[in-house]
């Protein structure tokens, strides 16, 4: 079951730590599982009602980076321009399909995703290449992306009007990077078959636009981009997925060679080593919450 009609968080509410708890207490004791809690657009009110594509970035945000804005600002201004109207659900999973939950607290982090929000809605309007840009802040209780997808389909937030006015699920792009690729087409997430059959309407209706993510644990560029082509030549046939899906999966470039890696958890782990070392990998405004909060202050 996804979100009903219910109020939005304005820019300040959701700053406030309580009214986030209570919002998220009622979200999990309820059988939702989407809510949307904040909505930022420049864009047309028809058109941030009605997009063509919705972007999703579904992550932990503890805390949010550089690398989730480089994924997101390359979604919104350099996919497919036929694309727009564009809309992106910045989506916190408050259950993941691996990790057990670490700080900071999922009020912390929804304030942060806000914040974040903000900051990247001017970073795409002033680059004035979008046509208008709608951001939505919110939170599922799913943790596979096609369980996710499914709901986001389902949730009366999502639809596009074709020309007979007819309204249609609007289509999804799944935005990950080259790790999360790699978990999304491993069997064992998918049991109890373990094949990845359950997969099929996810690929048949959406996209993924993948980032790769070098000068990490995923091997190189040359690696990463010989993945996709291994899909695409059949190789995972014999577990029920199919070399039509990497026509579906776009991988696109993460950190240039020379730039800072990036990850949540280099920030957790370096939030002790002062501002300058943690504004290298988070945008101002969440680097100051994470400094006036005290946020990551034993670590990861
Ligand atoms: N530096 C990066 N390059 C490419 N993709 C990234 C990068 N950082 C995060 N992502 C992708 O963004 C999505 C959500 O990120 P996630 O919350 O897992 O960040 P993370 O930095 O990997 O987290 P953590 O360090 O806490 O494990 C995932 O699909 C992940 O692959
Ligand atoms: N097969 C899948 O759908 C699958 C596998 C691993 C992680 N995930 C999800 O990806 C998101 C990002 O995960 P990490 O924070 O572990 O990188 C989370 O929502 C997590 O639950 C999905």
């Amino acid at each position: 079951m996804s979100s009903p009609n219910h109020k939005l968080f304005s820019s300040d509410e959701m700053r406030d730590l309580h009214a986030i708890q209570r919002s998220l207490q009622a979200f999990a004791s309820s059988p939702q599982t989407i809510e949307i809690l904040r909505t930022l657009s420049r864009a047309h009110p028809t058109q941030s009602r009605s997009p063509k594509t919705l972007y999703v970035l579904d992550s932990s945000f503890n805390p949010p980076t550089r690398a989730h804005l480089h994924i997101c600002t390359s979604a919104l201004l350099h996919d497919r321009p036929k694309a727009e109207p564009k809309r992106l659900l910045l989506l916190l999973a408050t259950q993941n399909a691996d990790k057990a939950p670490k700080p900071a607290a999922f009020e912390h982090r929804l304030a942060m995703m806000s914040i974040f929000a903000e900051e990247m809605v001017k970073e795409v309007a002033a680059d004035g290449n979008c046509e208008g840009v709608a951001v939505d802040v919110g939170v599922t209780k799913m943790a596979r992306f096609v369980d996710k997808a499914r709901e986001i389909g389902e949730c009366g937030d999502y639809s596009s009007v074709d020309d007979e006015g007819r309204k249609q699920p609007v289509e999804q792009v799944h935005l990950t990077g080259f790790d999360t690729l790699v978990r999304l087409l491993d069997i064992k997430y998918y049991p109890p078959n373990h094949t990845l059959a359950p997969l099929e309407g996810l690929f048949e209706k959406h996209r993924v636009r993948v980032t790769r993510r070098t000068g990490d644990a995923w091997g190189g560029k040359e690696v990463q981009d010989e993945y996709l082509t291994r899909v695409r030549r059949g190789e995972l046939e014999d577990k029920g997925g199919k070399r039509e899906w990497a026509e579906r999966v776009e991988l696109v470039e993460g950190r240039k060679e020379g730039e800072e890696v990036v990850s949540s958890t280099k920030v957790r782990e370096s939030s002790q080593k002062g501002e300058v070392e943690l504004m290298k990998l988070v945008t101002e405004g969440v680097g100051r919450w994470i400094l006036d909060e005290n946020l990551y202050v034993d670590g990861g």
